[in-house]
């Protein structure tokens, strides 16, 4: 379906970020991109896969790919040449700010969100697609073009700032599909045989209308003379009511994921060859391959054809477990990375490879447990914290992780190699934390945090530190453009051995009489951002995370800690898909937070942080977290989300952002004013809080410097008025 792109050793990661710098030319970052994808074609065939995808490179993203393609680029962006015009919708420049950022369903990769009006001209640009069906042509291979679907592009765009009321997106469908046609001409005249067209926006609950768009854009498509056969593939879920509408079409292949979804009801796709995913392209364990074997049989009596695969784009993999020599021996068998993977498709299609059985306790689950809750309501809390904390109104924080130095890098990699021991490490730490300590005093920030240096991510760091957790060397995975993370793996149950943060967070309280804010990663966060275990409920093993932080809490506590920040910028990202099981897990989730968190006594003020969620659905969520403070990500949206009913109903201590972390722009005192004086029209300010969107780990010094002098600055001229 996919595969990889960001390179075995992060070759895009480096050549992206030196174009950016001036380092390299553009002909050079175009090189390494078609090293990469020359290397990746020539695995994949090497490995046995019969059908290669092609065009699903992109230097930085597929959704933004795609609105080059149709050539839906806002006009802001059109003065700048084409590669900056890319790169400006990306990440924005000096003049333009970028499109906005989301996540990828309930993925950990984030697409750019384009813009769609009623007055978008769409024009066909084929030359990526075409170019790398060419090139891999030249090393004589026949690949299948990977595009986006139709529907899910517009499903996922957002209408342009001038659309008129009620315009959607969605409404463009006729004029896209021109153009999709355009293109399916084009690559049947290039002599490609098959075209995949992705549409996993059709695994989510979608309306009689949308369903009704999605048999009309595809039975149009299948319709047109001039085209390459169609394979629509569907990934994430199952498809449901969605399955009728496309099994009416006349496309020849539809994409299954069977790792999510079972065989129920695809009868309805006999006549076309159903791409069956039965290998996981999001977690990591090996496939049991007699059980993807009695799937496959199954399959065999309902289509006309069965063509084994992996159940989504391989993206959301690092490349090859092969490279992990330092993993334990009895578990690196038992996992699968891309490499490992595709070959697990090509055993189960030419029936060869070892019976390989993942045999795993099967686990029990254990009684219900008692309600996790503070001792007592949030108003008597408050009060106590009022008292002991004495902090002044519209209090100025931040959210934790100070600038990730290239000098910090390169301290922890001297102190992995060993090239430095570790009381080196520990010092060069401290002198980092007196400084970030430091520098908020001179600030005049209200509630100080230590900085997180010492940490890598903020989940691989505590997967480092706890029992249960395997971390990987080289298991990066993208996240956004050149941005990766190595996703820990969850092998056993989850154990605190040792207290985590507390010393970190009692050497930074020692340096100040300001109030230190503990800083952990929530137990969801956790979980989601790491790969999972396949015998044991999600919700059992956010459990087990939730009991060591707990321990972890009460540590810090003991250590004079007394506001203790515990982040779940994951919660909405973990939901279901589909609305039947999202109540269920959002229980059971905020459960297991508030099992973290309820052991603090009532003057301790627990603080949480969100970021990339849409914070108008999720008020209701963290509402129920019951934490006595949460800061939000809402610069970069104008705090609109405080216009929601659910934002003025909040009764808890809210701290939106106020200034945009993901921008080099500092903001001007004006500026922040603004934004808290629009906060204070429905935060009342006893509830208020000032702080940054999100943590500062991507800036630099001179602009974090800059824009919190502002923020403190915003924040005193406005205690005077409310
Ligand atoms: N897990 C996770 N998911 C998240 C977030 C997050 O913070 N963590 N934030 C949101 C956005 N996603 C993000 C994901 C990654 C990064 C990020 O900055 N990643 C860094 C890597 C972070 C890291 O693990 N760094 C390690 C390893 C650094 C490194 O590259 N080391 C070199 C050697 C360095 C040297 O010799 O100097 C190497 O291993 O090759 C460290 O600092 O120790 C990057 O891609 O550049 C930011 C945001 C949502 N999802
Ligand atoms: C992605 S949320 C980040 C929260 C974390 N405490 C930080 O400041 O980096
Ligand atoms: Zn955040």
């Amino acid at each position: 379906m996919g595969y990889p792109r960001i390179g075995p050793r992060r070759e895009l990661k480096r050549a992206l970020e030196s174009y950016w710098d001036g380092a390299i030319t553009a002909e050079q970052l175009h090189d390494t991109g078609r090293e990469l994808r020359k290397q990746t074609w020539l695995r994949l065939a090497q490995l046995g896969l019969t059908q290669l995808p092609s065009n699903t490179f992109s230097y930085y993203d597929q959704m933004l790919d795609t609105a080059i393609l149709l050539d839906a680029i806002p006009d802001r962006y059109r003065k700048h040449h084409s590669l900056d015009a890319y790169f400006a919708m990306a990440r924005g420049n000096d003049s333009v700010a970028p499109l906005p950022m989301t996540k990828w369903f309930d993925t950990n990769y984030h697409y750019l969100v384009p813009e769609i009006g009623p007055d978008t001209v769409f024009r066909l640009r084929a030359d990526k697609p075409v170019s790398e069906f060419r090139e891999a042509r030249e090393l004589g291979l026949i690949t299948r073009p990977v595009l986006l679907g139709p529907l899910t592009f517009l499903l996922l765009s957002q209408a342009a700032p001038d659309s008129p009321d009620g315009f959607q997106p969605l409404d463009r469908l006729d004029d896209v599909l021109v153009t999709y046609a355009q293109l399916l001409a084009r690559l049947d005249a290039e002599g490609v045989p098959w075209v995949q067209l992705d549409e996993p926006a059709l695994v989510l609950d979608r309306t009689e209308a949308e369903l009704d768009a999605a048999k009309r854009a595809y039975q149009r498509l299948a319709n047109l003379g001039e085209r390459p056969r169609l394979l629509l593939a569907s990934y994430f879920g199952e498809l449901g009511d969605a399955l009728q509408a496309i099994a009416a079409t006349g496309v020849e292949a539809v994409a299954v994921d069977l790792v999510r979804g079972t065989t129920d009801g695809l009868e309805a796709l006999a006549g076309k060859t159903i791409v069956a995913g039965v290998v996981s392209g999001r977690e990591v364990w090996r496939t049991d391959l007699g059980s993807a074997r009695v799937t496959l049989e199954a399959l065999r009596a309902m289509a006309s054809e069965v063509v084994v695969s992996t159940s989504c784009s391989l993206l959301h993999v690092p490349y090859d477990v092969e490279v992990e020599t330092e993993l334990e021996p009895g578990l690196r068998e038992r996992l699968a990375f891309a490499e490992q993977k595709v070959a697990e498709v090509v055993a189960l299609a030419t029936g060869t490879g070892d019976k390989f059985q993942t045999e795993l306790p099967f686990w029990v689950p254990e009684k219900a447990s008692p309600k996790a809750q503070r001792r007592s309501p949030y108003a008597v809390r408050a009060k106590a914290q009022a008292e002991y904390l004495k902090l002044p109104p519209l209090p100025v924080t931040t959210i934790g992780s100070f600038p990730q130095t290239d000098e910090l890098r390169a301290t922890r990699a001297d102190a992995a190699a060993g090239r430095i021991d570790e009381q080196e490490y520990e010092r060069r730490i401290e002198l980092e934390v007196q400084r970030v300590i430091r520098l908020q005093e001179e600030l005049g920030l209200d509630v100080l945090v230590h900085g997180e240096p010492e940490r890598n991510d903020m989940v691989q760091y505590f997967a480092e530190n706890l029992e249960g957790f395997a971390t990987t060397r080289f298991g990066w995975v993208q996240s956004y453009g050149s941005r990766c993370t190595r996703p820990p793996i969850m092998h056993g149950d989850v154990k605190r051995t040792r207290p985590i943060t507390v010393a970190w967070a009692r050497y930074a309280q020692s340096l100040t009489g300001k109030p230190v804010k503990g800083m952990l990663t929530g137990p969801v966060t956790i979980v989601a951002w790491s790969f999972k275990r396949h015998d044991l409920p999600l919700a059992e093993s956010v459990w087990q995370v939730a009991q060591a932080l707990r321990e972890e809490v009460t540590d810090l506590e003991t250590a004079g800690i007394h506001i203790i920040q515990v982040d779940e910028p994951a919660l909405r990202e973990m939901t279901p898909l589909r609305e039947r099981d999202q109540a269920e897990y959002l229980q059971w989730a905020v459960e297991a937070y508030r099992h973290a968190t309820s052991g603090a006594s009532d003057r301790t003020q627990i603080h949480t942080h969100l970021c990339y969620s849409d914070a108008a659905a999720a008020f209701a969520a963290i509402d129920a977290l019951d934490a006595d403070v949460t800061t939000i990500e809402s610069a970069r949206s104008h705090a609109r989300v405080l216009a929601e009913p659910t934002a003025a109903a909040f009764s808890r201590g809210l701290g939106p952002g106020v200034y945009d972390i993901h921008s080099p722009r500092v903001p001007d005192v004006a500026e922040v004013v603004e934004l808290l004086t629009y906060a204070s029209k429905s935060v009342p300010a006893a509830q208020l809080w000032v702080n940054p969107d999100c943590g500062l780990k991507t800036r630099t010094y001179p602009q974090v410097q800059a824009a919190l002098r502002n923020v403190v600055e915003a924040a005193r001229l406005m205690r005077g008025k409310v």
